[in-house]
């Protein structure tokens, strides 16, 4: 049989290298041929040139975690996402060091306003934490796994809980400005419509399973003592259960996406937070996550209500940042006392 190279076919390539799998192969170069000594059939040597792989591998977070301890001998229990004009959380952190997000090899740098982009390790109320002062957006540019990857540095840097916070509009009517939700599901549209999962790609087995279920993706528990937080500190009638819905951003939604989303089950909508909860999920972190609401969304036409802007959100989780600091603190130690006794 003649050989053509136009119709050479490779069904399947897995080629481990020191880094772990590689794929797919993007250049395929026949090299020789010749018999093949034992199937009596002609066969061809070929080279082949790898595509860089996107994907970090366990190897490449954990050097990232190990330069963290490095520089900041640690062992946080507790990892810390600041959403928009949240990272005042950070003020009540002490003997905290900071760490610039552009000093750590292999990690992203935030170009959010009101993200400041440092990660800073210190005691919050008695609680080792690990605080993302700042986090990644996938409107930023950045891949959704790109955008999670500071979980999967905080589960080895020995987090076992993650708190994430976020700005959101209301497209719940009964929210009000200034009002907390907390995530009791999620729609995530860039996933569900758009393949942007942040799990995508070459699963290892070591960090979590191929297929993670989300149908306890927000712990009970958390829930449970977050909201006996909010009573404490008198602000249980602000806060509320339900379900954020991410949109990818940058632009905030038309009226039509907003009764669309209303009528799907959201109560609240963001554009974030969904990639950094599936991520923790699947490498086992519990999770607790809550959204500021910082505007109400217009879900009628000619409505004379202020559109949104981001002026309108940073400005209003600057006028709550003390209350949410306060709720914080206090929910670290509430949650610090329920992981000791389980
Ligand atoms: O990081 P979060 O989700 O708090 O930021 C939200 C999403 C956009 O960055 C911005 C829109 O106003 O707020
Ligand atoms: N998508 C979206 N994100 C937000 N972040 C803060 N407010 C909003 C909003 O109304 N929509």
């Amino acid at each position: 049989m003649e050989y053509d190279p136009g119709l050479v076919r490779i069904r399947q390539c897995a080629i481990e290298d020191a880094a772990g799998p590689s794929f797919p192969p993007i250049e395929f170069q026949a090299e020789q041929e010749a018999a093949h000594p034992v199937l009596q059939k002609r066969v061809c040597v070929v080279r082949v040139r790898l595509a860089p792989l996107p994907w970090l591998t366990i190897n490449e977070v954990k050097k990232i975690a190990d330069f963290i301890k490095n520089k900041v001998p640690c062992n946080p229990k507790i990892g810390i996402v600041c959403g928009s004009g949240l990272g005042v959380i950070g003020d009540r952190i002490r003997n905290g060091v900071y760490i610039k997000y552009e000093d750590i090899p292999g990690f992203l740098v935030s170009t959010v306003v009101g993200h400041r982009g440092a990660l800073l390790i210190g005691d919050l109320n008695g609680v080792e934490v690990v605080c993302m002062l700042g986090r990644f957006h996938f409107y930023e540019g950045y891949p959704t796994w790109k955008c999670a990857l500071p979980i999967r540095v905080m589960r080895f840097l020995g987090v076992e809980t993650v708190i994430v916070t976020n700005a959101a509009g209301s497209v719940n009517p009964t929210y009000r400005v200034g009002d907390v939700m907390l995530l009791k599901d999620h729609l995530f549209l860039p996933s569900i419509c758009g393949g942007l999962n942040p799990l995508i790609g070459p699963n290892d087995d070591k960090l979590g399973v191929r297929f993670p279920s989300l149908t306890t993706a927000y712990d009970k528990k958390l829930r449970e003592i977050a909201l006996e937080t909010a009573e404490a500190l008198g602000l249980r009638e602000s806060f509320h259960e339900g379900v954020y819905v991410m949109n990818s951003g940058p632009a905030f939604e038309t009226i039509a996406e907003l009764n669309f989303l209303r009528s799907a089950g959201a109560d609240a909508v963001g554009m974030s937070t969904l990639p950094e909860v599936v991520t923790a999920r699947h490498c086992g972190l519990r999770v607790l996550a809550f959204s500021l609401i910082t505007n109400e969304c217009i879900m009628e036409y000619d409505s004379d209500k202020p559109h949104p802007t981001q002026e309108e959100v940073i400005e209003t989780a600057e006028a709550k940042q003390e209350q949410i600091s306060d709720f914080v603190f206090h929910l670290v130690s509430g949650m610090n006392k329920e992981a000791l006794a389980c």
